[in-house]
């Protein structure tokens, strides 16, 4: 069994895009700038944002931050979003989802320029992905490709089974998976809430990618000798052996799991840490005008 260890391969992205940002700024050029949006106070979303912040400085990208309170209403928000479209000093918005239910996320995704949308979530950028045009990746998906490419996993004619529908992750990962790139090319079931006998699904899958939130699910005995098993859950359980109160729980049962498979991400630092990466990536690359003209 091999770890596909996100943390080693999201410092070597990080690494490659800091190498390129210190010869844009020798080369007079100016630092692609990130502007994310958060709204509340969830815990697991001021990390992430927090961190995405942390990895712009280490990357050195230029970053701005807007946090509003739960409160912010959807007009404000909405006009937020208008006047960083306008605003030509920045390259790449993201907006820090989930929303609080009083807002229309897909009201705000559609407001959003999609020539800054980094994540990828504009119809925009995802109807591109599905014909195979230009377009910024969604960056857990992205991050998925990037892990399978890294450790050269073949996945031409094998058959992907994804968990999970969601538009941030199973839904764009498995387009991706069937589409004729490296990697890609594979035969792909989508299993969602209402699949009935999941576990039959699962265990025909040669690359099982698990993206639905629900710790532990996916247990030994609905995973098929030399899976390879992607596991992109991270829900924090409550563990009152930890200082924080907390634990992250990956979708898969990785101690009994782990065992069966050729490869396998843990939890934490397997594709968690890429997905950050990846919206680094696309935001030199929406710097670079390379996705967008
Ligand atoms: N606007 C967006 N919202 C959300 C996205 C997204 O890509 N864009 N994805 C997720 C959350 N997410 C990034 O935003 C994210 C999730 C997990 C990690 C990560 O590094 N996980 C670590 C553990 C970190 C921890 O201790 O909590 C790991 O798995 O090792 C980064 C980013 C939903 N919202
Ligand atoms: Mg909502």
């Amino acid at each position: 069994m091999i770890l596909l260890d996100g943390k080693k391969t999201s410092e070597a992205i990080q690494s490659e895009i800091a190498a390129e940002v210190a010869q844009i700024k020798a080369e007079g050029g100016k630092a692609p700038h990130l502007a994310a949006i958060l709204v509340g106070n969830d815990g697991g979303s001021m990390t992430y944002v927090n961190n995405k912040v942390l990895a712009c400085e280490r990357v050195g990208f230029e970053s701005t931050l807007i946090h509003y309170d739960t409160e912010v209403t959807e007009e404000e928000l909405l006009a937020k979003i208008k006047e960083i479209n306008q605003d030509d000093t920045v390259d790449g918005l993201i907006v820090q989802l989930p929303l609080p239910k009083h807002i229309n996320a897909n009201r705000v995704l559609e407001v959003m320029d999609y020539k800054k949308d980094v994540d990828g979530f504009h119809p925009v950028n995802v109807g591109h992905m599905v014909v195979g045009l230009p377009s910024y990746l969604p960056a857990t998906p992205y991050g998925i490709m990037e892990l399978l490419d890294r450790y050269k996993i073949e996945t031409k004619g094998k058959h992907c089974v994804v968990v999970g529908r969601s538009n941030i992750v199973g839904l764009p990962v498995s387009i991706l998976m069937s589409k004729c790139t490296f990697p890609g090319d594979a035969t792909v079931t989508i299993c969602h809430r209402h699949t009935v006998d999941l576990a039959s699904h699962t265990r025909q899958a040669d690359i099982l990618i698990v993206a639905v939130g629900q710790p532990l699910m996916i247990k030994a005995d609905m995973v098929k000798e030399g899976a390879v098993v992607i596991d992109v859950g991270t829900t924090r359980v409550p563990d009152a052996t930890r200082e924080r109160g907390w634990r992250l729980r990956g979708d898969v049962d990785f101690d009994n799991v782990a065992s069966k498979c050729s490869y396998i991400t843990p939890v934490p630092g397997g594709v968690g840490p890429l997905t950050i990466s990846m919206l680094l990536k696309n935001t030199l690359r929406a710097a670079k005008k390379e996705v967008h003209a």
